[in-house]
């Protein structure tokens, strides 16, 4: 059984683990990409619903995963593949699931939820089998109910790494930046590597002066889980590294992070961005990106012209937004080395239209060491 906060309830068929779990009932617009999906730390405390119909098709495989783990709160599909078929397939996603304990349900009218979730939006959630199956429905939606909110959650020492680990450049060093992992995903960190950066992964309880301590070229903001208006600590570390001259590129969390460094707020999106195909506009060059995404907060910037960083990091823009909904999708600060991104361009799962921020970063960083010289 799944249970939506607001008492409403939609059977299908055990999937994966059996028992029962909670979360933030969200949709996911991808018509390819789960084992990305499952796998990227920003999901975390979340009962992730696929909107295509079949999944499970291409199987699952090591060269997709984009941290160690499946790290959704629970999976909700309509038709699970029967027969797993590619040829880099090594297990079935069933298999995985249950493997790493998550419950999921099939057999989901899963176009009926969405469009629940769409007018009503993201809401707590449960899925209840096996044993738990067996509870009423109103000790179900009691357990729902008293599942904490994604509002005012801190989710970042669940996910981050305990311990620093470094990848070493790949060709010709730029460089060395410390990555804060707040839920970094595998093909950000690749990314970073193949422009030319030794990429020193930190957790997320690092200070300041640690950072500093570090003598990186640059700092980078993860992707990752909660809400950012509950990150005090990580806002107060990014501008003391961004008062200290630190070049500063972030993404999705870290745009969040950055927005709420130079003094914006942020809010919650009423069923958030989830997906691989939605339209941004770059303002500098007017093209539009077709763009990976996956957030359910946002930064509060007005699309339009320059604000002055109340903060005093001077003049900040909207560099992108999306097409849809007119939500802030990027920041670029005009007096000082930051900008970030609300979406993914490190694309897994997606299009690689956005891959040109990881060359800025780099241009931006090489930039910085040429004043200094
Ligand atoms: N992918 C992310 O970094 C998500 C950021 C944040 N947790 C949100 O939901 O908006």
């Amino acid at each position: 059984m799944l249970v939506l906060e607001d008492g409403r309830r939609f059977e299908g068929r055990a999937y994966g683990a059996r028992g029962r779990t909670l979360g933030e009932a969200v949709f996911a617009t991808g018509m390819t990409g789960y084992q990305e999906t499952l796998t990227d730390p920003s999901y975390a405390g979340q009962i992730v619903m696929m909107t295509a119909p079949h999944i499970g098709n291409t199987g699952m495989n090591d060269e997709d995963m984009e941290s160690a783990r499946i790290w959704v709160a629970g999976f909700i599909v309509r038709d699970p593949s029967r027969v797993v078929s590619n040829f880099r397939s090594q297990r079935s996603l069933d298999d995985d699931l249950a493997e790493a304990g998550i419950v999921g349900i099939s057999g989901i009218d899963t176009r009926a939820v969405t469009r629940h979730l769409r007018s009503a939006g993201a809401m707590r959630s449960g899925i209840f089998s096996g044993e738990d199956a067996s509870l009423t429905a109103g000790e179900q939606l009691d357990l729902v109910r008293a599942a904490a909110e994604m509002t005012g959650r801190n989710l970042s020492g669940t996910v981050s790494t305990q311990e620093p680990y470094t990848l070493a450049a790949e060709g010709e060093r730029v460089g060395s930046v410390a990555v804060l992992d707040l839920g970094v995903k595998t093909s950000t960190l690749r990314y970073l590597a193949q422009r030319g950066f030794d990429v020193h992964v930190v957790p997320q309880s690092i200070t300041a002066e640690e950072v500093l301590a570090m003598a990186p070229d640059a700092l980078f903001f993860s992707n990752g889980p909660g809400d950012p208006g509950a990150s005090d600590r990580h806002v107060d570390l990014l501008r003391t590294t961004l008062r200290a001259g630190l070049p500063y590129f972030g993404i999705c969390f870290g745009n969040q992070l950055l927005g709420r460094a130079l003094g914006f707020g942020t809010y919650k999106l009423p069923f958030g961005h989830r997906g691989i195909n939605q339209p941004v506009l770059d303002k500098a060059t007017g093209r539009v990106e077709i763009t990976s995404h996956n957030h359910g907060f946002a930064v509060d910037a007005p699309i339009e012209g320059v604000s002055d960083s109340s903060e005093g990091f001077g003049r900040v823009e909207v560099s992108h937004y999306d097409l849809n909904d007119n939500v802030v999708e990027g920041l670029n600060c005009l007096d000082i080395r930051a900008f970030s991104v609300q979406y993914h361009p490190e694309s897994a799962a997606g299009p690689h239209d956005a891959n040109y921020l990881f060359d800025r970063f780099r241009d931006m960083v090489l930039a910085s060491k040429e004043t200094e010289v």
